[in-house]
Order: C-alpha cells, then structure tokens, then sequence
C-alpha cells in the first residue's frame, strides 16, 4: 500500500534523507506536501521531482519568491501557520518532523490531533513539552516513531518484549566533534572544528549540541518520554565508533542492542515501514573490518552539559523547556561567534538558575517558558 507523507524540515539532513529512501522506492509512498525555510532552489528541485500538492516555506517573502518559479499547481503557505497547515491539513498518514527546534512542537501537536503518525526526528519538541505530545498521542491513537538512532534501536529492541521487562535503557553516545579533549583544550575552538562530528553527517544545530553533550541530554529526555521510563533508569555510555546505536538491560540481566553503519536512511525507513522491513540504499555492517568496538564509561565532569540534563529532567515541568530553548539560543549565538564553545554550558546554567519551574504546564505556559528562557539567554554577556 501506498504510504502517504508529509515532510517538516524536507531540505535538512534528515529530510533529504527521507526523500532518498522514497526515491530509492518511488511505488510505496506519495510525498502530500513539504515544509522548509529558505533554501529555495533545493525545495523547488523537491516539488519537481515529488510533486506534493501543499508547500510551506519560513516567511511571506520566501513564499512570493518560490511562487514566482513555480510552474506545478501547488499551494503554498509559510510561517507558523504554514507549517501547521503541511503537518495537518494533507491527505498524510504520517507526519516526518525534520525541522529543528521547538518550532517542530505546534506543527507536531497539529498533526497529532488530525490523527496523522509522527515519525518522530525533532527531538526538541519531546523535550519541551513531552507530556503534552504524549498524552495528545495517546488520546488520538497515533504512533510517535522514532527516527532519531538510538531511540529507533531501542524501539527495535523493544520488538516483542514487555516494558515491564526492561532494567536500563543504555543510550550510546560518540563524543561528538572534541571527544579526545580535555576541558582545557576547549578554550578557543572554532565553529568550524566544533562542526566536524567524527562519525554522522548532520545539520549545524544537533552536531554543537553533540560535542557539548546537550544532544544525548536531549535524548536522555526524549527517551523518558518515549518509553515511559524514569530517569535513573537510563545511562550514556560513550561509544567512539556509533555502531551500536543504543541497547536494553532487562531484567534477566540479558542486554539488547541495535547495530549498524551510522546512516540514518535505516531509522528513517523503519519509520516508515514498521513493522516491517524493506531494503535500503545502504551499506551492510561488515564487523570484520570494523575489528573492535570501544567504550568508556561517561565522564559528567568533562560533559557537565549532560548533569545538566538529568537534573532538568528529573525536576520536570518547565525546567526541560528552559533547557532546550537556552541551549538553541546559546548554539545560535556561538554559530554566529558571539559566545565560545564553553559559554553554551554558561549560558545554560545562567539561564536555569534563573528560573522558577512550573509543574504540570499547559501549551501556553511552555510557549512562554520558551520565549522567556531565549530572551535570557540572549542577554548572557561574556
Ligand atoms: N541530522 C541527523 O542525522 C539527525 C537529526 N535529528 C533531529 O532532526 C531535526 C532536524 O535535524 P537536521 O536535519 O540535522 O537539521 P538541518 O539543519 O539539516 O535541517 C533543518 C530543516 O528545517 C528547515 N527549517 C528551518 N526553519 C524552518 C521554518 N521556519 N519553517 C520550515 N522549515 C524550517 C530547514 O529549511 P532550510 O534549510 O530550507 O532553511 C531544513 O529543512 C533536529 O531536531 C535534530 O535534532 C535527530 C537525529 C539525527
Ligand atoms: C544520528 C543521531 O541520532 C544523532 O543524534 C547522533 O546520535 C549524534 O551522535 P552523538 O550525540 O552520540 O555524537
Ligand atoms: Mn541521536
């Protein structure tokens, strides 16, 4: 049958990749509608190729720019609303977020209530306000698919075993981009240097978040939510080689892990075959050549990024919404070299210190969390 989909972020690294995976096999899926900021001579070279009957682009401008080189009869929308109208109001049966950064919450809430599926990469949106996104999922019957490496290895895992049944959930985590320096070698790295992750070709934004450690932070979060289970029951253990992408202890003391090449074409496509499985345009693992796999136990000294995180997790509430909206600010401004590479952590704690956590909130008063925690950490002076 075949698979109808809508695509938030379609000019990213994960939503090319997941136009890769439907070109390689055009007859299962039919791309309803695309959604992406500014990069207009990719997105009109994807409307040719997919023909989607709904676009979205960042603003009006883009959107009268786009309009004027178009000659398909699509329709096209922008901004927020844009966004909302791609993830909602399409014949989708499943929804691909690929945007980065909370902006992914509203356009996902969206999508759950119109009873599409998620699959599920814009981590950021569970780590502002997962108990919205869940409980929304849960009384609309949607699936939340992980697309996100280790949170698709341990759904995969998971097959066939009862929740019930799992001791640990064991993140994996490469290091990111400065693995093998000390915290002294940190003073003064580049963005540049800070965005050559040794291992996964990725967007700016998620490889600073992997050398600061904030992305296993983010997933620590994304994993509570998406699997129910409390925090001192999930570990990072750092894994230079990222080819086994997470693994389950349970309670038998029997340990589950998902392995393969770091391409993330495969949790992609499980997103969107699940249950099933189909060949992918991918290399297979050869372990031969590999020849040993290393791990380190994590050093919260050296990642103090990732302390951060659980205790953020653990106080819950707002506190997971500050986190992740300082650090997007704090990231942006050291793309843009305002801060250094260490001041993201500063800003971090600067941020959280000031903030009084709500329990419990409603959309509104993330939204607000969010907006408050960037003008803040817009303000960090260093
Ligand atoms: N890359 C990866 O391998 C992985 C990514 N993820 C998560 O997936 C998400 C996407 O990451 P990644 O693909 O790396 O990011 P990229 O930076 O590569 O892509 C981001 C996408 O979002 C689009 N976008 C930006 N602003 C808007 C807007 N206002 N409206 C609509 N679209 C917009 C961009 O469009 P444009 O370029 O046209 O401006 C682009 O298509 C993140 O949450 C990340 O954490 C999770 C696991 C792995
Ligand atoms: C591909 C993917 O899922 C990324 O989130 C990846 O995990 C980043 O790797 P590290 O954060 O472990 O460096
Ligand atoms: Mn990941």
């Amino acid at each position: 049958m075949t698979k109808r989909l809508a695509i938030l972020g379609s000019t990213g690294s994960i939503g090319t990749q997941t136009l890769d995976i439907v070109a390689n096999d055009p007859d299962s899926y039919r791309v309803e509608a695309l959604a992406a900021g500014t990069n207009l001579p990719l997105l009109l070279e994807q409307i040719r190729q997919f023909r989607p009957s709904k676009v979205s682009v960042a603003d009006r401008e883009h959107a009268e720019r786009l309009k004027a080189h178009l000659s398909e009869p699509v329709q096209v929308y922008y901004g927020e609303e844009g966004l909302q109208e791609v993830a909602s109001q399409t014949e989708a049966d499943i929804v691909i977020t690929a945007v980065v950064g909370s902006q992914g919450l509203k356009p996902t809430l969206a999508a759950i209530e119109a009873g599409k599926h998620i699959g599920l990469a814009n981590k950021e949106t569970l780590v502002s306000a997962g108990h919205l996104v869940t409980e929304k999922a849960a009384r609309q019957g949607v699936k939340l698919l992980p697309v996100d490496s280790e949170h698709s290895a341990i759904f995969q895992c998971l097959n066939g075993e009862s929740p019930e049944d799992i001791a640990k959930l064991i993140l994996t985590a490469s290091g990111g981009s400065f693995r093998d320096r000390t915290r002294e070698e940190l003073h003064g790295v580049t963005v540049e240097d800070a965005l050559k992750h040794p291992n996964w070709s990725m967007g700016a934004k998620i490889t600073i978040d992997s050398a600061t450690m904030v992305n296993k932070g983010l997933e620590v979060i994304e994993a509570h939510w998406l699997f129910g289970i409390p925090y001192d029951r999930i570990e990072v253990l750092l894994h230079p080689e990222s080819v086994i992408h997470s693994m389950i202890e349970f309670v038998d003391n029997s340990v589950m892990a998902q392995l393969g090449n770091p391409d993330m074409r495969v949790p992609i496509q499980y997103a969107l075959t699940y249950p099933r499985r189909k060949k992918t345009p991918t290399d297979m693992l050869n372990l031969a050549e590999i020849g040993r796999l290393n791990f380190r136990e994590m050093d919260y000294n050296r990642f103090p990024c990732l302390r951060i995180a659980f205790d953020c997790g653990r106080e819950g509430g707002t506190a997971t919404t500050v986190f992740n909206a300082a650090n997007e600010e704090a990231v942006a401004r050291f793309l843009k070299g305002e801060i250094s590479f260490l001041q993201i952590e500063d800003v971090l704690a600067w941020v959280l210190d000031e903030h009084v956590t709500k329990k419990n909130p409603e959309l509104e008063e993330i939204l607000q969390a969010d907006q408050w925690a960037r003008e803040r950490a817009g303000q960090f002076r260093p």
